[in-house]
C-alpha cells in the first residue's frame, strides 16, 4: 500500500533519518518503535506531508505521493494524530470535528447531516457525552485528544496515523481508539502507530518496523518477534557490556 524508498532528512548537522525503506501493507496495523531521537516523527511528518524529505520516495498504491503536500496528502486519505493536542480551543467541539472535513462538505451539508457524522465518529469512540456546544478548550486535555482523534476519523481515512496519539487517555478511552484501530485494520485500511509502551506494541501490531538512529533496523511481523527481540534492535547492548556481564 505504502512503499517508502530510500527516505533521508537532515535538520543542519543532525541525520534524523538515513536511507529508511519501510512497506507498509493494507489490512495492518504497523507499529513504528525505536528510542527518543530515532527519527519516528520525522517519518510521521514526511508522512504527513509537514516535513519535505531531503532524498527518497514514497508510493501509495504504486503512485508516487506528493511530498510535502499537506492538502495533497490529506485528499489521498491520510489523517494523522500527534500527542501533541491541536485543538481550536475557541471553536465547539462539533465544529473541531468537521475542521477537518473537505470545504464543499462542511458548506454543502445540512446541520443533520453533520451532526449526525459527529454524532457517529464519537459513538465509534464510545464518547458521545462529550458536548457539542462547548468550546472544546474548556475540556479536560483527554478529551480534547479524543475530539482531535475523532477529527481525523471524521475524514473517514484510509491511511490513519498515530504518532503517541494515545498517551494522554485514560484506560477506557485508549481501549475505545485500540478497537477502532483494529476495525479499521479489518476493513483493509492501514493504522501507523507509533507507541513507547511495548505491551500495546505488542497486543496491537500486524508488523513492526524499528528505526534506530535515524536507520531502519528491521521489520517483523506477527508471530515472528518477541518483545525482547524488538528491545535487542532498537539498542542493541554494547558487546563489552554483554560479555561483562556474561563473564560475572
Ligand atoms: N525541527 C528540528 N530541528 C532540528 N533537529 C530536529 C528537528 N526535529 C527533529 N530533530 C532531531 O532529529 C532527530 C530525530 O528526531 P525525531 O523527533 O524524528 O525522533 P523521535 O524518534 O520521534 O523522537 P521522540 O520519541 O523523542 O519524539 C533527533 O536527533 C532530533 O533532535
Amino acid at each position: 500500500m505504502i512503499k517508502v524508498e530510500a527516505l533521508s532528512k537532515s535538520y543542519g548537522e543532525t541525520v534524523a533519518l538515513r536511507d529508511v525503506s519501510i512497506d507498509f501493507k493494507p489490512g495492518t496495523v504497523h507499529c513504528v518503535l525505536g528510542e527518543n531521537g530515532s527519527g519516528k516523527s520525522t517519518l510521521v511528518k514526511i508522512l504527513s506531508g509537514i516535513v519535505t524529505p531531503d532524498s527518497g520516495s514514497i508510493r501509495l498504491d504504486g503512485q508516487p505521493l506528493p511530498l510535502g503536500r499537506l492538502r495533497d496528502l490529506l485528499d489521498l486519505g491520510f489523517a494523522t494524530v500527534f500527542q501533541e493536542v491541536l485543538i481550536a480551543p475557541d471553536r465547539s467541539v462539533a465544529d473541531n470535528i468537521i475542521l477537518g472535513l473537505d470545504g464543499p462538505f462542511r458548506h454543502r451539508a445540512s446541520k443533520a447531516e453533520r451532526t449526525a457524522l459527529i454524532e457517529s465518529v464519537l459513538d465509534t469512540l464510545g464518547a458521545r457525552q462529550l458536548p457539542l456546544d462547548l468550546e472544546a478548550g474548556k475540556l479536560p486535555l483527554a478529551a480534547q485528544q479524543i475530539v482531535v482523534i475523532a477529527r481525523a476519523l471524521a475524514r473517514n481515512p484510509k491511511i490513519l496515523i498515530l504518532d503517541e496519539a494515545t498517551a494522554a487517555l485514560d484506560h477506557g478511552d485508549r481501549e475505545a481508539v485500540f478497537a477502532v484501530m483494529e476495525r479499521m485494520a479489518a476493513e483493509g485500511k492501514l493504522v501507523i502507530f507509533i507507541s513507547h509502551r511495548m505491551e500495546e506494541v505488542m497486543r496491537l501490531s500486524d508488523d513492526v518496523s524499528i528505526l534506530r538512529s535515524g536507520m531502519h533496523a528491521g521489520s517483523f511481523s506477527r508471530g515472528s518477534f518477541t518483545a525482547a527481540d524488538l528491545l535487542a534492535k532498537m539498542a542493541p547492548p554494547a558487546r563489552g557490556l554483554v560479555e561483562k556481564a556474561a563473564a560475572q
